[in-house]
């Protein structure tokens, strides 16, 4: 919560992190064309962490490539914290975390975590403590010196999150960030980006294809199906933090991943009781 001085009025910002209406994506090819998303309409607020589930296919790194402005839509509206795509990308006002770490593996962990940091006009020593701070904010303090190769794929993953973080930007947005991980290691990864979630007061918009990780970490899920890639309803996930082992034990999140489940089967087709 932002702090208010006495006899102020506190400053609330209204405007979605990222708002979408009637949104459509058609990729043109020689051998036809791919409506990659179809009159998509979404609100998310300041401070959200929407998960987008979904089979192959359906859209979903699409949609996340059309708000971090690497594409542009062929209809519909869509606006990043009230501005154009465009904008908030000149204006860093989001960071991005792909599905494989990408890392350069001549620099050291400190090195990658700066890279975005490296075009400002700003001291290195700032820079440094820039990247120190939020290595130790995603559990790496201690591997500053390390090299890529020297650590886990999930500290690698650790290390592109911290990355993406480096410019403070309002809104994170992530592409199957530990999909390539074991489920001990995901479950692990989950808790410690909850938990980085919250200390932040950022906006997350998380694609996956898990279920369990969906309904874990968000506060809404958004489900998506394909030919063409639509959002077929959203769930919300009123699970109360904070979030632990024992909240993938509750009954309340069985219900929930079983709406979410229901959800994707009926996009793919599939009756109740296939
Ligand atoms: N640059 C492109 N040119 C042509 N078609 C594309 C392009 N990018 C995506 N597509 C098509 O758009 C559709 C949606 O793709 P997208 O990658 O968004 O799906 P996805 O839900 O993220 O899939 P996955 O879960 O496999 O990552 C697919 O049919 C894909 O082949």
């Amino acid at each position: 919560m932002t702090a208010v001085s006495p006899g102020r009025t506190p400053e609330y910002t209204a405007e979605p992190a990222v708002h979408l209406r009637d949104l459509n994506m058609v990729f043109r090819g020689a051998g036809g064309d791919t409506v990659a998303l179809k009159d998509a309409t979404l609100s998310i607020a300041q401070g959200e962490f929407v998960s987008l589930i979904g089979p192959s296919g359906c859209g979903k790194t699409t949609l996340l490539r059309l708000m971090a402005d690497l594409i542009t839509p062929t209809a519909g509206e869509l606006l990043i914290g009230g501005q154009s795509p465009a904008q908030a990308r000149q204006e860093r006002a989001y960071g991005y975390v792909f599905q494989s770490p990408a890392l350069l593996d001549w620099r050291t962990v400190l090195g990658n975590v700066m890279l975005p940091l490296d075009v400002m006009n700003t001291p290195k020593a700032a820079r440094q403590a820039r990247a120190h701070e939020m290595l130790r904010l995603v559990g790496l303090g201690g591997f500053a010196a390390r090299y890529p190769w020297q650590l886990s794929g999930g500290m690698q993953q650790r290390v592109s999150i911290a990355r993406a973080l480096a410019f403070d930007p309002g809104l994170l947005l992530m592409d199957e960030p530990f999909g390539a991980l074991d489920e001990i290691t995901r479950e692990h990864l989950n808790g410690e980006l909850l938990r980085l979630w919250q200390e932040t007061g950022k906006t997350v918009v998380f694609v996956t294809h898990g279920i369990s990780e969906a309904v874990f970490l968000s506060t809404r899920v958004v489900v998506m199906t394909s030919r063409p890639g639509k959002i077929e309803g959203v769930v919300d996930i009123d699970l109360p933090y904070p979030r632990n082992v024992e909240t993938r034990e509750s009954p309340r999140f069985f219900e929930l991943a079983t709406r979410v489940r229901e959800l994707l089967r009926r996009g793919h087709g599939f009756d109740a009781d296939d």
